[in-house]
């Protein structure tokens, strides 16, 4: 998408030039564009584990990058196929729930399984990742081509400005480009489909009121930041029309893990009889995967960001606030599960479908024959 008018992606990677890879550092926005270089497989771990990038679909581009940097440092060593091996266990252990990390790295270990020189393994790393960035651009383009109606239609109804909600970011800032939740209000937006975005904040992390806000507004989206809890009345009172969000892993049954909160929105649409889409790039789905509340595990982070708040001070200065009593323990779950039943459907590169295996299936067909959970 567009940063003041200029076409960026969240990544930069040549495959020609991998050491020269950098990402936007999502922590400095909506405040300071800062583009942080990734020399290495450690830093590109770090940047997971720190959401320097965030988001499933960037966390797995990012995870292949690093895998890469990794082949580059062993091209010449005898033991590549083991440094590998021990970059993809790194990788693994920077954030536990956006399956689109693991799927990255079955990828890039897949693509140098055969291979007998460290220079060849290399090469395969370095385009595999290439391919995997360029795929999610298309992907989250396909998806808001098929997102994309479910506005038009609602516009066509009503004949007014179509009011999607949508919940922390799965913007084009958790992608390569276009987003998952985003991309159907992208492409419904510059189709001249009058709509508002209501933006939920997304404690503790904040990445609606730091990013989602942010790239609407560098796309002229009209949108209004708004504190988490406020969905269920604005969809109580009609101000909510659509609710879109994204999702980090989605079982071969529908249950989707997404952002904490998401759970809460589910259930007040529902309560609401109205539309809970999941925008998603096949990436996503965990075929080994059924009973997404049982099965799939919840990140904690650190205490501190839910304690602490940071943002830009009104002389300028960019500040981390103490916002309870320092002796106050704080929990940090960064995901929930909305069970299927609480999902209108699913947006995928393949169109739209039931939160369901037969959903899911009928646009995957090949997953149907493979033994999966
Ligand atoms: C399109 S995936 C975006 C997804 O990732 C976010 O989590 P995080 O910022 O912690 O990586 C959130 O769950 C978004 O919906």
């Amino acid at each position: 998408m567009k940063i003041a008018g200029v076409v960026t992606r969240t990544i930069r990677f040549d495959p020609d030039r991998p050491e020269a890879v950098a990402v936007i550092d999502q922590r400095q926005l909506p405040h300071q564009l800062v583009w942080q270089p990734l020399p290495d497989l450690e830093t590109a771990a770090w940047a997971i584990e720190e959401m320097v990038v965030r988001g499933a679909p960037l966390i797995g581009a990012t995870a292949a990058v690093g895998m890469a940097l990794a082949g580059m440092a062993a091209r010449s060593t005898a033991d590549f196929q083991g440094a590998i091996a021990e970059a993809a266990q790194r990788l693994l252990k920077t954030r536990p729930t956006a399956v689109n990390l693991h799927w990255a790295i079955a990828q890039q270990l897949a693509a140098v399984a055969d291979c007998q020189s460290g220079a060849a393994a290399f090469d395969r790393l370095r385009l595999r990742a290439a391919e995997i960035i360029e795929a999610d651009v298309q992907q989250c383009a396909q998806i808001g081509h098929h997102g994309q109606r479910l506005i038009a239609d609602i516009y066509a109804q009503t004949g007014r400005p179509v009011n999607v909600l949508t919940h922390c970011n799965a913007g084009w800032l958790a992608c390569v480009d276009w987003g998952t939740a985003t991309a159907p209000i992208y492409q419904a937006f510059d189709q001249g489909i009058p709509l508002h975005v209501w933006v939920d904040e997304t404690r503790p992390r904040n990445q609606g009121a730091k990013l989602t806000a942010w790239e609407l507004g560098q796309h002229g989206v009209p949108h209004t930041l708004i504190a988490d809890n406020t969905g269920g009345h604005l969809m109580q009172h009609g101000l909510v029309d659509l609710v879109i969000v994204g999702s980090d892993r989605t079982t071969r049954c529908g249950d989707v893990a997404n952002k904490i909160g998401t759970y809460l929105k589910a259930l007040a649409a529902k309560d609401n009889d109205l539309p809970f889409y999941v925008a998603l790039p096949s990436s996503t789905i965990d075929w080994t995967l059924r009973d997404g509340v049982r099965e799939i595990p919840i990140e904690q982070r650190s205490d501190r960001e839910v304690k602490y708040m940071d943002g830009r001070t009104e002389s300028g200065a960019i500040a981390s606030v103490l916002i309870c009593p320092e002796a106050s323990p704080a929990a940090n779950y960064g995901f929930d599960v909305t069970p299927a039943r609480l999902v209108t459907g699913l947006i995928t590169e393949r169109g739209l479908c039931a939160a369901s295996e037969a959903g899911l299936l009928g646009l995957f067909p090949e997953q149907g024959a493979q033994n999966h959970g």
